[in-house]
């Protein structure tokens, strides 16, 4: 039991704690934790059981590694359990937390994730938008082709977005450091200006004249954002900061994760040929030889899709989920205070013995009939085990209504992209030794080695 001071309700409080380690003077449990937190809270986790209790410096954490206790407290709880803590690099990067991906769970969030669920992700958007993405899928694909013809290494350093994508990441990479946030914001933000005044003059341009041809009916994320803005029937009124922050926030969350799915979906098909020749045979006898897979086909092809889900398996591209709990709860029998970090350990639940046969094995069947589920008491609807969300011992998007936004979207993207390099290459390796498979430090689960394989035609779908 550990006495607090409440500031509700203005007394000392007992609680009655999860269990963990001593803290040291200051620091807490800081010294605990190594490079890769992930590892470091599956370690203590093995030794103080599945809810642990932590102090890191002076914030005051919780970790939870089981799905009983995922479900207990983002599933059951979740609306004690919807807001995230602002770090200060994260608070100066995003407008000062005028996005909502970093921000806790206040009625502006609500706003703008109805807003990006609704509109900058929903349906619509997304399939009026599929046709660029298409586009970008064939110029990798050509890229890609040309580099086979001159037989060079390919490592993604040819993509024009790296510029962007590096941002992104070095501000994950230095969290916490004010200084460095301030110089990754201010290179951001003159990207994002820049679009935004290219786009404002154009939509000037666009009033003021009756051409249609300027107006293909088509809108991205600026446009919508902008089109909310100027809707004075909106709850609430849009800032130019709101757009650059949500706009980034997107970027942020959506690049990293994506580029760090396709690449170890990679790397294990690499490291696994006979997985990657059932898959090639599965897209052979569904798309043909004679086009490009597309988002499309992704539907038919439920081998891919199980790829995808043993990718983000062994290879949560967010490896635990980050809230703070809002105000005190009891779980499983232990006292959660108000203002609690709370992290999900989804990376370890997904690789424990308890909840997985062979948890090290990368073995995409075990999504096509061994883990079919029933979804209710009657056994009437069943589905096969899915990373949507609603199955605890896999939650690579997290859940509920802080959930990610972007999985319909990532499910479709990266398992075109991945299908298109089985479809159109052989993969192969300088020496021909197995991929290093070792995990980058930090709070992504980027490779520590970068992807570099050397890609040989096996079907041009343009030629
Ligand atoms: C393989 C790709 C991706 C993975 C594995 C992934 C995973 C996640 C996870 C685990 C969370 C936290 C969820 C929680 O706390 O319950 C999250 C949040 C989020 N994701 Fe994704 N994501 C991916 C791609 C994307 C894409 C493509 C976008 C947008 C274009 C996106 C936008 C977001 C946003 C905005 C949030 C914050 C939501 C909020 O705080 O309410 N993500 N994602």
């Amino acid at each position: 039991h550990k006495t607090f001071y409440s500031s509700k309700s203005k007394t000392h409080v007992q609680y009655h704690l999860p269990p963990g380690p001593r803290a040291l003077p200051i620091i807490g449990h800081m010294h605990l934790i190594g490079s890769i937190p992930h590892k470091s809270f599956r370690d203590l986790c093995h030794r103080y059981g599945p809810l642990i209790y932590l102090r890191l410096g002076s914030v005051p954490c919780v970790v939870a590694s089981s799905p009983e206790l995922a479900k207990e407290i983002v599933g059951h709880n979740e609306l004690y359990f919807a807001s995230r803590s602002v770090t200060i690099a994260s608070h100066h990067i995003t407008y000062d937390s005028s996005g909502f991906a970093f921000v806790p769970y206040t009625p502006f969030w609500k706003f703008a994730k109805k807003t990006v669920m609704s509109q900058l992700l929903g349906g619509r958007t997304l399939s009026q938008l599929q046709p660029i993405r298409a586009d970008e899928l064939r110029l990798l694909v050509q890229l890609l082709l040309e580099k086979a013809k001159a037989r060079r290494l390919y490592s993604g350093k040819d993509d024009q977005a790296r510029v962007a994508r590096d941002l992104a990441r070095e501000n994950i990479d230095v969290q916490g450091l004010l200084k460095r946030s301030k110089v990754t914001r201010s290179k951001f933000d003159v990207l994002l200006e820049t679009i935004l005044k290219e786009r404002q003059e154009l939509r000037k341009k666009k009033e003021t004249s009756d051409q249609d041809s300027i107006d293909d009916g088509v809108k991205d994320f600026i446009d919508i954002l902008l089109d909310i803005q100027e809707d004075d029937s909106q709850e609430i009124k849009l800032t130019r900061n709101n757009i650059k922050a949500i706009a980034l926030d997107l970027f942020m969350a959506g690049t990293d994760t994506s580029t760090s799915a396709s690449e170890w979906a990679l790397a294990e098909l690499y490291n696994h040929p006979a997985i990657f020749n059932k898959a090639r045979k599965e897209i052979d006898s569904v798309v043909g030889k004679t086009r490009l897979i597309q988002e499309s086909d992704v539907p038919n092809l439920p081998y891919l899709q199980a790829i995808m889900k043993e990718t983000l398996r062994l290879h949560p591209p967010i490896p635990f989920l980050a809230r703070e709990s809002t105000e005190d709860r009891n779980i499983s029998g232990y006292d959660i205070p108000a203002r609690t970090a709370v992290f999900i350990n989804v990376w370890s639940i997904n690789r424990d013995p308890k909840y997985w046969a062979d948890p090290l094995e990368f073995k995409p069947e075990r999504f096509l009939v061994n883990e079919v589920v029933s979804d209710r008491s009657d056994g009437a609807v069943k589905s096969v085990l899915d990373v949507r969300g609603q199955h605890f011992n896999l939650l690579p998007f997290g859940t509920g209504r802080r959930g990610c936004p972007g999985i319909w979207l990532a499910l479709q993207e990266v398992s075109a992209v991945v299908g298109a390099m089985i479809q159109c290459f052989d993969w192969e390796m300088k020496d021909k030794a197995e991929l290093d498979m070792s995990e980058r430090p930090g709070l992504t689960v980027p490779r520590a080695v970068p992807l570099m394989l050397l890609p040989v035609t096996r079907l041009n779908p343009f030629g």
